[in-house]
């Protein structure tokens, strides 16, 4: 994981239809620093987020990923280098925990070594063993997308609204396990104050209209 990268945007500008969401958004972010992408509902945080990640396209403009070296890294592996947690990226629903957890590792997602009791103890939750990942509640399965991206052994860690649906004792969970992260490049999308307050960087996209 000791892996030092850059992620480098250049005149990203986004459109839908006759819409424009962001213009111009240049930056270079790097590994071994946070930065928060702030902004009102509906500034458009996750689509930047998204088109960071390199998940979806910009109307104009480039995003590449170089390495340490600034060379160029190929799109398949800029999407294996990331951890990404969002409200909108569901878990396997019918699977149990196990079966996820072992799923994640068999497509090296998560690092082998990672088991249930070990998880539940990252995650400070000790469910019953049976139960499917659809019958927790949104805050659990907000942990658990957490766990998984906290715990994935990926350069670059990408979290949008990663507070939702925890209640305070999660959040303070939360924001220990991020402030141990300090080899990963870390983008937070958020308007809640703590989870800014988490990044050394904040980057307004209202900057950016
Ligand atoms: N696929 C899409 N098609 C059309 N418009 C879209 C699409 N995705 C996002 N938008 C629009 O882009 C704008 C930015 O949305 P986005 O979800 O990025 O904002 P956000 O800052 O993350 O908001 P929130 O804080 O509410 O999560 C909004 O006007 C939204 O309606």
């Amino acid at each position: 994981m000791n892996y030092f990268m850059k992620i480098l945007a250049e005149h990203v500008e986004k459109k839908f239809r006759k819409e424009w969401v962001f213009r111009s958004f240049s930056y270079t972010f790097e590994s071994g620093k946070s930065y928060a992408l702030t902004g009102p509902n509906g500034s458009g945080k996750s689509t930047l987020l998204k088109i960071l990640a390199q998940y979806s396209l910009p109307t104009k403009g480039k995003v590449s990923f170089l390495s340490e070296s600034n060379n160029s890294i190929i799109l398949d592996e800029c999407h294996r280098m990331i951890s990404f947690a969002a409200p909108y990226v569901e878990l396997i629903e019918e699977f149990t925990l196990t079966e996820l957890l072992n799923f994640l590792i068999s497509l090296q997602a998560l690092p082998a070594h990672i088991n249930l009791v070990g998880f539940q103890d990252y995650v400070e939750m000790r469910p019953d063993q049976g139960k499917f990942i659809k019958n927790y509640s949104s805050g659990m399965r907000q942990k658990i997308k957490l766990g998984i991206a906290l715990l994935a052994e990926k350069p670059i860690l990408m979290l949008d609204e990663p507070t939702t649906n925890l209640d305070e004792k999660a959040k303070n969970w939360f924001y220990q396990k991020v402030n141990e992260q300090k080899e990963r490049l870390i983008i937070i999308a958020s308007n809640e104050s703590q989870e800014i307050n988490l990044c050394q960087f904040q980057i307004s996209i209202l900057d950016f209209k």
